[in-house]
């Protein structure tokens, strides 16, 4: 039975007047999940992702490997358990200066009086450009500023830190190919499963928010739909 990675119990987040985006969302992810996030537009897709990462308020229950965010001191969980928006148009600096930024995150050391404190930042490893470069992100972007790429080099880009940061179990990607052409979106996508499938890499699962019931289905393992009453698991026909 593959292990259980994630526990969402009674998540329930509102709006800053009060009303309810979503309630009584309940669900788990395992090792080797493809979870398909469906629902309408403003159903809270994007919302829930946000709260997965623990950028929301939300009351109920978030565990990963069966303990809360904070216990893990949520800047590590986040590198764990990593978002990835759809636009990176509002970060500031270039994509170089964010990988930076939050590999510093995942690499806490130990200091002469045991207390943890944040590391140095590793050099942007020749994987990482060359995984960017597979996907037609030149290497000379990486010094661009975030709002002077295109959507589709954003999205590329942002990827591509993600899962060159090689910290992360599970990527909460929120329409990652959008703003993809579809054959650059197929080679994305192909090189997720395969990563999911792949013992030697450290993502163990995906969170997919997809509007396209097409790219869905080609990615999808596990499928859910998200309302405002919470969340339903789809059974997928093993006959199609
Ligand atoms: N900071 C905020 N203040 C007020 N309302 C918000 C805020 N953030 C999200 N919402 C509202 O919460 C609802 C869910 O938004 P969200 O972006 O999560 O939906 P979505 O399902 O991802 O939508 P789409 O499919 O259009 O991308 C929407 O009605 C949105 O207007």
């Amino acid at each position: 039975m593959p292990e259980t990675l994630l526990e969402v119990k009674d998540l329930e987040c509102r709006r800053p007047k009060g009303d309810p985006i979503f309630s009584h969302v309940n669900f788990s992810v395992r090792e080797g999940d493809i979870v398909v996030v469906q629902g309408k537009s403003g159903s809270g897709k994007s919302t829930i992702l946000k709260c997965l990462s623990h950028l929301n308020i939300y009351n109920g229950e978030i565990l990963y490997r069966g303990r809360t965010p904070k216990q893990y001191g949520v800047p590590f969980y986040r590198t764990r358990v990593l978002y990835v928006p759809q636009r990176a148009s509002l970060l500031p600096g270039t994509p170089r200066d964010f990988m930076n930024v939050v590999t510093s995150f995942g690499s806490y050391n130990k200091n002469n009086e045991g207390k943890l404190t944040k590391g140095k930042a590793p050099p942007i490893a020749p994987e990482t450009i060359e995984l960017a470069d597979s996907w037609g992100i030149d290497e000379e972007l990486w010094d661009r500023t975030w709002s002077n790429l295109s959507g589709g080099e954003m999205q590329r880009m942002a990827l591509a830190i993600a899962v060159g940061m090689k910290s992360a179990e599970i990527l909460l990607l929120d329409e990652p190919t959008s703003a993809l052409d579809p054959d650059t979106a197929s080679t994305v996508e192909d090189f997720l499963k395969s990563e999911i499938k792949s013992s030697q890499s450290n993502l163990k699962a995906l969170i997919w928010v997809t509007h396209s019931e097409e790219q869905g289905r080609r990615v999808g393992s596990r499928f859910v739909h998200l309302s405002s009453g919470g969340i339903q698991e789809e059974e997928v026909d093993s006959a199609v």
